[in-house]
């Protein structure tokens, strides 16, 4: 009996969670597709700023980056400056079978094509894991300052994280966000893989 209860009242809890960053999910992507022209020109220069004067920029090598969509901050401006300072960037791509991802290079100019969700992905390239970069930047739809993170649900980036305990080095995970994403608290689940920190158009948390 007591083990009938504490499943009935954890499965109980977890529908309450999975609602609830539902909720958040819509109520964050809404937001972030209202801010004007100009907000998205500053968050995307603000970004930049942020990013290229962290201590470790200058030693990163390869970074993975995200094609914005649905209001994200662009980061086109600062794929072209991570080239311009010889670095590599990458761009997820879908994997075939499982809902996880992979990276392609990226240079200004590359060919690409969209994947089924309409996001652009290269078309060339040598497919790699996760574990050859140093930066992967996740797109995120909210966050927390305690490593919290919500996504667009399809919990691609947290399966492609889920044996990082198996690999032989890890990237550094930083997600990226607008400002007005922060909220108190994303309600976690037992799969979420926390963030090292989180990059806004105003600051690093
Ligand atoms: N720019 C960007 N690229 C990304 C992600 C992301 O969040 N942002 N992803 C992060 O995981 C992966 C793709 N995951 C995604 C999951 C859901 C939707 C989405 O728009 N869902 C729509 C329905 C679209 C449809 O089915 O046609 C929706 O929920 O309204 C998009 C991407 C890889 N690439
Ligand atoms: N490691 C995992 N193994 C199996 N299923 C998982 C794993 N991680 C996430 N999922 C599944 O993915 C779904 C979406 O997860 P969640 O709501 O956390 O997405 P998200 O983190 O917002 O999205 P994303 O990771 O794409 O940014 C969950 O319902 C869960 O069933």
């Amino acid at each position: 009996m007591p083990n009938d209860f504490h499943e009935l009242s954890s499965s109980h809890s977890d529908v309450i969670t999975a609602q609830e960053k539902r909720r958040l999910r819509k109520t964050l992507r809404a937001t972030r597709r209202e801010l004007t022209p100009r907000q998205q020109r500053l968050a995307s220069r603000g970004l930049i700023r942020q990013l290229t004067t962290q201590p470790d920029y200058i030693r990163v090598e390869h970074v993975a980056l995200y094609w914005a969509n649905d209001g994200e901050i662009d980061v086109t401006p600062l794929m072209h400056r991570l080239h311009s300072d010889s670095k590599q960037v990458y761009l997820p791509v879908l994997h075939p079978l499982q809902p996880r991802l992979w990276f392609r290079p990226w240079y200004p100019g590359a060919k690409m094509k969209n994947n089924r969700f309409g996001i652009p992905e290269p078309v060339r390239g040598t497919k790699i894991p996760p574990w050859f970069l140093d930066w992967v930047l996740l797109p995120l739809v909210g966050f927390d300052e305690a490593g919290g993170r919500l996504g667009m649900g399809g919990g691609f980036y947290d399966r492609t994280f889920a044996h990082r305990d198996r690999w032989p080095r890890e990237p550094a995970r930083i997600g990226v966000a607008h400002e007005c994403q922060k909220v108190e608290r994303v309600p976690l689940e037992p799969w979420d893989i926390p963030l090292a920190k989180v990059a806004t158009d105003r600051g690093i948390y």
